[in-house]
Formats: C-alpha cells, sequence, structure tokens
C-alpha cells in the first residue's frame, strides 16, 4: 500500500466529569485525530493521546505535531509499505517521541486490515469475540468515589480502579473496602511514591488489591524490583514501560508481575503486539491501559484486548463514561460488562467525519 496523503484534525473534547490523579486534574482534552488515505482513497484512523502538557510522559500534542509533521509523516508519505509492521524502519532514524508514531501506527493497521476487508481485531491474531470492560475511579472525596463505584458497579463493569496519591491512600481504600469487601480492585499511584514509602506501600497488602500500579518513579525499574519483594500486591508498570525492550528488562529483573499496555506509550501496536507475544511465555499478566481517549484509540483498544494474554479486564470504557457525544458510530458501549467486537473491516466503527470536521480547531493536509 501506499499512502498519498495524511490529514490531521485537531480537536478538543470536554470530558463529562474531570479526571483526578496524582499528577493534577484533565478536563477538556485536546486530541489530533490522523487519517491516512492509500492509493485507492481508502482511509484508515488513529489517534495521538498525548495531553496539553507534559505530566503523564514527556510527549505534548505540540511536540507531536512537531515531529508528525517534520519527521513522520514525510518519511511515509508514498513510501510502499507491504506491511504496518514496515514502519518500523521508518521510525527507527527518530528516537522515542511514541504517542506521535504510534498515532500513524494505529492509523495504518487500519487501513491495511479495511484493505483486506478484514476487522482489525482478526489482523492482529485476536481470539475473543468480546472483551471485559473496566473503569477508573479518579482522586475525589471518599464519599463520591464510592457512589461512582456504586454505579459503575451497576453498569456492570468488571474491574474497578482507584487513583491514590500520598494521602489519599490507606484510609481511602480502607473505607472502600469496608463497603465493597469483594471488589475486584486495584489503585493506581502514578508514580506518586517512593521506596521510603515501603511501610506504608507494604500495609496495602490487607486490602487484597488485584493489583498496584505504577507505585514509583517512572524509570525505577530496579526500586519497583526491591519493593515487589516485599509486597505481596502484584506490581503492574505503566509509565515505567515504553518499549518491548523495558518490559524485557522489567521482567527479567522482577519489577513487575503485570504489565498495563497502552498502544500510544508504546509507539503503536506493532511494539505492543511484540509486548504481548513475550508475556505469553513469561505469564505476566496484561491488560490494556486508557489515556481519556476519543473512540478512535478506544476503537482500536479493544481489537487489542482481544489477544489471548489480555485476561485482565482494562481501561476499556463505554464513550458514554466519558464523551457527551463521541467521534465514531456506534459508540462502544459496555453490556454486562462486557464490549462485543463488530466484525467489520478495520476497527469496525465508522468515524463520524462530518462531526470531526465540525469541531476540529485546525485540519493540516499533508500530501505530496
Ligand atoms: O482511560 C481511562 O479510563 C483512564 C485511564 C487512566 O488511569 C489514565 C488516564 C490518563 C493518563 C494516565 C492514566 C493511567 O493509567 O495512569
Ligand atoms: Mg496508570
Amino acid at each position: 500500500m501506499v499512502i498519498t496523503e495524511i490529514n490531521l484534525y485537531h480537536i478538543e473534547m470536554s470530558l463529562l466529569t474531570p479526571f483526578s490523579t496524582s499528577y493534577g486534574t484533565v478536563k477538556d482534552r485536546a486530541l489530533i485525530l490522523i487519517e491516512v488515505v492509500d492509493e485507492n482513497g481508502l482511509s484508515g484512523w488513529g489517534e495521538v493521546v498525548a495531553f496539553s502538557t507534559p505530566w503523564y510522559t514527556e510527549e505534548t500534542i505540540e511536540t507531536c505535531t512537531h515531529i508528525l509533521e517534520t519527521f513522520l509523516i514525510p518519511s511515509v508519505l508514498n513510501q510502499m509499505l507491504e506491511h504496518p509492521s514496515d514502519l518500523q524502519k521508518h521510525f527507527a532514524p527518530i528516537k522515542r517521541n511514541n504517542m506521535a508514531k504510534a498515532g500513524l501506527d494505529c492509523a495504518v493497521w487500519d487501513l491495511y486490515a479495511k484493505r483486506l476487508q478484514k476487522p482489525l481485531w482478526d489482523v492482529l491474531g485476536g481470539t475473543r469475540s468480546k472483551v471485559e470492560a473496566g473503569v477508573v475511579v479518579g482522586i475525589d472525596q471518599p464519599h463520591k468515589m464510592k457512589e461512582k463505584i456504586r454505579e459503575h458497579l451497576h453498569d456492570g463493569y468488571k474491574r474497578f480502579k482507584i487513583k491514590i496519591k500520598p494521602g489519599m491512600d490507606y484510609e481511602l481504600i480502607k473505607v472502600i473496602r469496608e463497603e465493597f469487601p469483594e471488589l475486584p480492585l486495584m489503585a493506581d499511584a502514578n508514580s506518586a511514591y517512593t521506596l521510603n514509602d515501603i511501610s506504608l506501600l507494604k500495609r496495602l497488602d490487607d486490602f487484597n488489591l488485584m493489583m498496584i500500579e505504577q507505585p514509583l518513579q517512572s524509570d525505577d525499574i530496579i526500586d519497583h524490583a526491591i519493593l515487589q519483594k516485599a509486597i505481596k500486591t502484584p506490581i503492574c508498570l505503566d509509565e515505567s514501560i515504553v518499549s518491548f525492550d523495558d518490559a524485557r528488562k522489567a521482567i527479567e529483573l522482577g519489577s513487575a508481575k503485570i504489565i498495563n499496555v497502552k498502544v500510544g506509550r508504546v509507539g503503536g501496536l506493532t511494539e505492543a503486539k511484540r509486548i504481548h507475544d513475550y508475556c505469553v511465555d513469561k505469564e505476566i499478566g496484561l491488560w490494556v491501559g486508557g489515556m481519556l481517549e476519543s473512540g478512535v484509540s478506544r476503537a482500536h483498544n479493544v481489537a487489542l484486548a482481544t489477544l489471548p494474554q489480555f485476561h485482565i479486564p482494562g481501561d476499556i470504557s463505554a464513550s458514554a463514561r466519558y464523551w457527551n457525544k463521541d467521534v465514531i458510530m456506534p459508540e462502544v458501549t459496555v453490556e454486562n460488562g462486557d464490549i462485543t467486537i463488530l466484525n467489520r473491516p478495520g476497527i469496525g466503527y465508522e468515524v463520524d467525519v462530518d462531526y470531526i470536521r465540525k469541531i476540529a480547531k485546525k485540519i493540516v493536509a499533508h500530501k505530496k
């Protein structure tokens, strides 16, 4: 296939409820939707999930725009690609900038599957016809967090993640556990602790959490290995894993028993699948993470989650959990805690281009 045109749609959507983590709060979500068009006029879609500020990783929407327009798009436009994994050699001279790469990678995977007239989940090697949905409750007053959990339980979600931070940890989880003793519960610290907090982190073993996500700093895989030896709760790494090699090293060191795979963080579906395949042999638990993203990226996440090692329900919730109106048709829905896979070519959901054009702050077309 030859990509003859690449369009960047800069959009902004307001979250229905602000989302708070140990780093801060997100309310208005800026995103870039990427459309790649082939020589036959067929389109594939991807999304840049970086935030406006570098709080989660070092990338931002602005750095991604720069890297895409100056390096990634020129390296791909009008090149012959046999398979989406051919992008890796075009990306190789450009270090990191994974969210910029992932946006393009996902668009090319969607296009590739559409050209084959096959669903993306099938082309990726998925084996499930539905995926289990989990949900995240941001940091808030404990009674409000419990209220949210009650609502989401009612909606059927199968795994509950709460955000924690110093001062909102032991007592918070305790009050939640008192009301929900059997809840499949986990906590995400977004790097808010250090090894100085080891006694507190040990005490969290009291709560039978499914896992604790990214308790220590992003690059602390050695410290995470020390912590994992000291606590019973399985450690799940998020921010620390930005590549296949990071996953390999963290597993080798014993820094985690579980990995949260985010397509954006690792640079696309090709790298995500490599991590997946490695973790099958190593018996590492896997789930698909979320980035408060639009339906385009949610659709890619659903496809990825059909791969066999994704046994744990991910941060893949219904569109309506985030947005008044999503950019795909139909929206992603959760029924009895499951998202049913659509058996249509590519991501399976239709992108609402009219709506995107209407809300876009800027549309930039690239062709030679
Ligand atoms: O998409 C979601 O439902 C929320 C997922 C989430 O927790 C998150 C959202 C934005 C940035 C980082 C994280 C995280 O997993 O740490
Ligand atoms: Mg996380």
